[in-house]
């Protein structure tokens, strides 16, 4: 099959909207309506992740630039929500297309029955014919629980309801090269990363690098993933054709499983498991549990189950786990075999079980 051809079955689509886009053309909401129901009339399910709230709830409250103040931010998220929202009702209502509003905060995926739900919910939506419109819950989300911004939302959304495609629409063609253009196809996003320019303009808080984070993310959760310009007249239909538009990054052939994608990429390491180089490389190339025996050493105040990075002896991370204890019994374990364990640690000598455990690919 042609690289885009998979793009053409694509039956599950999140299609992110940056401020940059909706700050702009108002004619952005009807076309993107347009792009939606002949998406749904071909079978596909469609959620939107819409960033926006801050730039319209700025406007809406008269402050004169985007506020720096976390309260006056949130604020002006909360203003701008409704703002959004109505923009949204009133698009889909000349379709008569239910759109439905989702909040989300960092906090919500990273806890499994909450993330749950929230998936649940997602599929009733789309299963009862309504479009979810997502967010970042801003007026409650404060740096510890924030998702970083909308891209991340959209990968980790993407991968919460096995989407086949995710769609991140912005202000520009695509990835640009150094000459600035448009780059069709990337095969490896590490290496991707060189192209990212630095800016301080425009309304948008993620940049390209953001993007290709999230691309990342996606792709390893079994996602194609597209980046174009929203301003560009029938680019969702365009990309959905699978036409050679916007920068494409082909679904990853090891995608993870939900749960390694979750403990990999949702949740936030609490603390590291330092390994010596005999444990470092069964974990790596032999894919072996984490055994107390090989551990040098433990960082950070953690708890059973929390997510931690497992490190070399010299620092480079090799992957992330849930951890079976807490960081205080760790330490107590560390270095030692099974037989010198106290019985109540006993259990402790597999520290990490491998089902628990993403190793990077180097
Ligand atoms: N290599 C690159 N190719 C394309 N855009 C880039 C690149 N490097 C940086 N950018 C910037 O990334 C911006 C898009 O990100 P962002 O402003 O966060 O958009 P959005 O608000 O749509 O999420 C572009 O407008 C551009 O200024
Ligand atoms: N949640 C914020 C958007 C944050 C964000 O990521 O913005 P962008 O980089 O334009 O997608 C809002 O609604 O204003």
């Amino acid at each position: 099959m042609a690289d885009r051809d998979f793009i053409k079955q694509a039956r599950r689509v999140v299609i992110k909207l940056g401020s940059s886009t909706l700050a702009g053309d108002p004619s952005v909401y009807s076309r993107l309506v347009e792009a939606v129901h002949t998406a749904r009339e071909g079978g596909r399910g469609v959620l939107l992740v819409s960033s926006g709230a801050i730039a319209l709830g700025t406007r809406k409250l008269g402050f004169r630039t985007r506020p720096k103040e976390m309260a006056k931010l949130q604020a002006a998220a909360a203003a701008g929500q409704s703002l959004l929202m109505r923009s949204y009702e009133e698009a889909f209502a000349a379709r008569d297309i239910a759109v439905a509003q989702v909040l989300l905060t960092h906090a919500d995926l990273a806890d499994r029955v909450r993330g749950n739900n929230a998936r649940a919910a997602l599929g009733a939506l789309l299963e009862a014919g309504a479009v979810p419109i997502l967010n970042e819950n801003d007026s409650v989300s404060v740096e510890e629980i924030k998702f970083g911004d909308n891209d991340q939302l959209a990968a980790m959304v993407t991968s919460l309801v096995s989407a086949d495609l995710l769609l991140l629409l912005s202000d520009v063609d695509g990835l640009l090269d150094e000459a600035g253009q448009r780059i069709s196809r990337v095969e490896d996003v590490a290496d991707a990363m060189r192209y990212v320019r630095k800016s301080t303009a425009g309304v948008g808080t993620g940049g390209m690098g953001s993007k290709l984070q999230a691309a990342r993310l996606a792709t390893l959760a079994g996602a194609d993933v597209v980046i174009a310009d929203a301003r560009r007249p029938q680019i969702i239909e365009d990309v959905l054709s699978g036409a050679d538009v916007g920068t494409h990054f082909m679904a990853s052939a090891s995608r993870l499983s939900a749960k390694k994608h979750w403990i990999a990429f949702t949740l936030r390491p609490r603390g590291d498991i330092v390994l010596d180089p005999g444990a470092a490389t069964a974990v790596r190339t032999r894919g072996k549990s984490v055994l107390s025996i090989g551990v040098l050493g433990i960082r950070g105040d953690f708890r059973s189950g929390d997510a931690v990075r497992i490190l070399e002896h010299d620092g480079t991370e090799i992957g992330r786990a849930l951890v079976r204890c807490a960081a205080e019994d760790a330490v107590v374990v560390a270095g030692k075999a099974q037989d010198e364990l106290p019985e109540a640690r006993a259990a402790l000598a597999e520290l990490i079980h491998r089902d628990d455990m993403v190793i990077w690919k180097t």
